[in-house]
């Protein structure tokens, strides 16, 4: 073959261009020889730099990425600011789980009806006062007898309700709350509810065939017994009757009885202020990643530990300290409530100490912390409601009851905690938030993300 036939393209080479013509004492064969050696040298640079490229660009994003630990006792609304974080960051992956979310708001309806049924079981049922029918029924009957009616129609559902916690939380399916344990696939095990059955053969592929059941759906028996539920909410004497057992349900997290003629229906989807309301209670530790999905900082990587608060999980949180750039901690202002796990004890004065210990934990001493005072619009209700501060805690004193002075007072109580109690010197941050107002925590979720960000770059070295 001669060596023009074979000549090698110098188009994109610089070098080429410019060495492709023959040097002098060289043979058109040699020249050839020498510009593929050339082009094949520019090659490999090319790749060399796509490599450096690709590796900065790795660097870069994880220079970028946000590594937060979620902290709190149980309740205090952890999970829900997560939620607003993919809500804010991640749209896509929030809109992908709200099918997973149908279920969970089905369910935190079911326990609270339940709630219902068995205070007005109690009262209308077991009156033996009452006078009896021969065949033992109590008189008068119409409360009852309507009330075994609605129970009646009801039941399926709590078997429905019984299987689907016996699926999610297997190591406690009496709870009262749904709750899950971290990393055991819960979301997969409920998305893939409409989806058709993967065929697995592991413990979430067997899991998953008893879900995926129609039986265990509540839609159609919620539907079906909608009018019925509505009309047991809206019944004066059962109101009479929670309000005497001072059963509070308006208050209780995952209440949905305002939403029934919404949510009992065929075609039911939970909406976004449906997603951040429902409760599920945190098991374990769950890591959660996700990316940013849009804006200047779009692919760039979040990554947020959330954790179980209640008092028996709190151990298990400490292997989690090493490596994390932030904590979020959240503190409700719920002076007027105790702890479910322990009720003698007050949830404020369970959430200050709680804050003394990560204060002056040696492992976090250069962490940043950030405190939620969350719930504000709970506490806003609860002093609209006339409960006075000093009842619960006495410090308070006669100090103005409104949310200004106490927000103050209990602020004031948090930040010379982190002042005395901080192994070194760092700013304190707070902010007064409500988990459940969406737009207000977008924008307070971008401004977090981007001052720790800044911080994480700034004590890198990095900006
Ligand atoms: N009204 C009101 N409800 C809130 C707020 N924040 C959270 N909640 C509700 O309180 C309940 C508990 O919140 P979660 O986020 O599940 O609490 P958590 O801290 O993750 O609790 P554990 O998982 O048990 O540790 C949920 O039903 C939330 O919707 C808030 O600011 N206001
Ligand atoms: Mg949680």
């Amino acid at each position: 073959m001669k060596a023009k036939d074979k000549a090698v393209s110098t188009v994109g080479n610089p070098f080429m261009s410019k060495w492709s013509g023959a040097l002098p004492d060289e043979t058109e064969e040699e020249t050839q020889e020498r510009l593929q050696e050339l082009q094949e040298a520019h090659k490999r640079s090319k790749e060399i730099d796509e490599f450096l490229q690709e590796g900065k660009r790795i660097i870069d994003q994880r220079k970028r990425a946000v590594k937060i630990l979620l902290l709190g006792q149980s309740e205090s609304g952890k999970s829900s600011v997560l939620k607003n974080f993919q809500l804010a960051f991640a749209p896509r992956q929030f809109e992908n789980e709200r099918i997973v979310w149908k279920t969970i708001v089905q369910l935190n309806l079911i326990a609270t009806i339940k709630i219902i049924l068995d205070a007005l079981k109690a009262e209308w049922e077991s009156d033996s006062s009452l006078p009896r029918t021969p065949l033992g029924d109590p008189l008068p009957a119409s409360p009852a007898r309507n009330l075994r009616r609605i129970r009646l129609g009801l039941s399926p559902l709590f078997f429905i309700e019984a299987n689907l916690m016996k699926l999610l939380c297997p190591e406690t399916p009496d709870s009262r709350d749904v709750c899950v344990r971290a990393g055991s696939g819960w979301k997969a095990l409920l998305s893939a509810r409409r989806k058709s059955s993967p065929n697995r053969g592991d413990d979430l592929g067997r899991r998953r065939s008893q879900v995926l059941n129609n039986e265990n759906d509540p839609t159609f028996v919620l539907a079906a017994q909608r009018d019925d539920i509505i009309s047991l909410w809206s019944d004066a004497r059962v109101q009479e009757v929670l309000e005497r057992k001072r059963l509070r349900l308006e208050n209780a997290p995952g209440f949905f009885m305002d939403d029934v003629a919404r949510i009992a229906t065929l075609d039911y989807v939970p909406t976004d202020s449906d997603i951040i309301r429902a409760r599920i209670r945190t098991v374990g530790i769950e890591e959660h990643h996700f990316v940013v999905e849009k804006g200047a900082d779009a692919n760039s990587d979040v990554f947020i530990t959330d954790v179980g608060g209640s008092r028996s999980q709190r151990a298990s949180w400490v292997p989690y300290f090493d490596d994390v750039q932030a904590i979020l901690f959240l503190a409700p202002l719920a002076f007027n409530q105790t702890l479910e796990e322990d009720p003698r004890v007050n949830r404020l004065e369970d959430s200050l100490d709680l804050w003394k210990e990560i204060c002056q934990n040696k492992l976090l001493a250069h962490a940043n912390l950030i405190l939620f005072f969350n719930k504000k619009d709970v506490l806003t209700a609860t002093l609209a409601a006339g409960v006075w501060v000093k009842k619960y805690v006495p410090s308070y004193a006669d100090q103005p009851n409104d949310v200004i002075h106490v927000t103050k007072y209990f602020k004031n109580k948090f930040r010379s905690v982190h002042k005395h109690l901080s192994p070194i010197p760092r700013p304190f941050m707070c902010y007064e938030t409500s988990a459940i107002d969406i737009d207000s925590m977008a924008v307070l979720l971008i401004g977090v993300r981007e001052s720790i960000l800044r911080q994480h770059l700034r004590e890198g070295d990095m900006i």
